[in-house]
């Protein structure tokens, strides 16, 4: 089975054409204002039009109130709803109820302590964002290029899908699959020529790292 790739972050009408052509599962868009990637309603709803079918259109958002997600609903054609903030399980279990749209929480994993929030999340989203957690001088909750130590969570599951992310590249994502098991994984920084800014030419070059590459779970 082909590894699923989620692309985060997009800005561009030639930022989706790339994803598409490199075969992209997710494509994402980001609406954290302070990050490099953010995209108002008006830019994703434009960008989420561009997407061709069957490729999941994803809402990036971090702690965001009723009103902004209704806006974002109302005005973007969505598949799903990405968590990236300090949500509870209780918030992500009313999002979930309120939009009827999937959600992904996004956990951050440093230390083997962090592994149960894995679980308690694995309750009630549809699927995991397993990412680096922002290290306390980050400027962003995600998107900071950085990798943790995937040997943390080599060989366990959880009750739900999952995704691989945090400093993923061209160079490393065929290493990562092997060594977590992933089957599905997340990139932005590392298919950037600089911050916000997708590059084409590492899109199709993540996309083909994994060509042929098995999880081997
Ligand atoms: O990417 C951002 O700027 C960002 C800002 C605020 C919250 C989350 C953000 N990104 C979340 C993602 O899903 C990233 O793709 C994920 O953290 C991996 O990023 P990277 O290490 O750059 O591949």
């Amino acid at each position: 089975m082909d590894i699923a790739i989620k692309f985060c972050g997009l800005r561009r009408p030639e930022d989706v054409a790339a994803a598409a052509v490199a075969g992209a599962r997710y494509v994402a868009f980001n609406f954290f204002a302070r990050s490099p990637r953010a995209v108002t309603v008006a830019e994703a709803r434009e960008l989420a039009l561009e997407v061709p079918p069957g490729i999941a259109k994803v809402a990036l958002v971090v702690d965001a109130d009723n009103d902004f997600l209704d806006r974002i609903v109302d005005r973007v054609p969505l598949d799903m709803l990405q968590l990236h903030g300090a949500e509870t399980p209780a918030r992500v279990a009313e999002i979930k109820a309120r939009y009827g749209l999937p959600v992904m929480k996004a956990v951050g994993i440093a230390t083997e302590a962090d592994l149960p929030k894995l679980e308690a999340y694995g309750r009630v989203a549809d699927q995991l964002l397993v990412d680096t957690k922002p290290p306390d001088d980050a400027g962003l909750p995600g998107g900071n290029g950085l990798a943790f130590d995937w040997r943390l969570i080599a060989g366990r599951r959880w009750p739900v899908p999952w995704m691989l992310a945090g400093g993923l590249t061209p160079q490393n994502a065929a290493l990562a699959v092997e060594m977590t098991g992933a089957r599905q994984v997340d990139v932005s920084s590392g298919v950037e020529s600089a911050p916000g800014v997708k590059d084409a030419a590492k899109i199709a070059a993540f996309a083909e790292a994994l060509r042929g590459v098995a999880s081997p779970r």
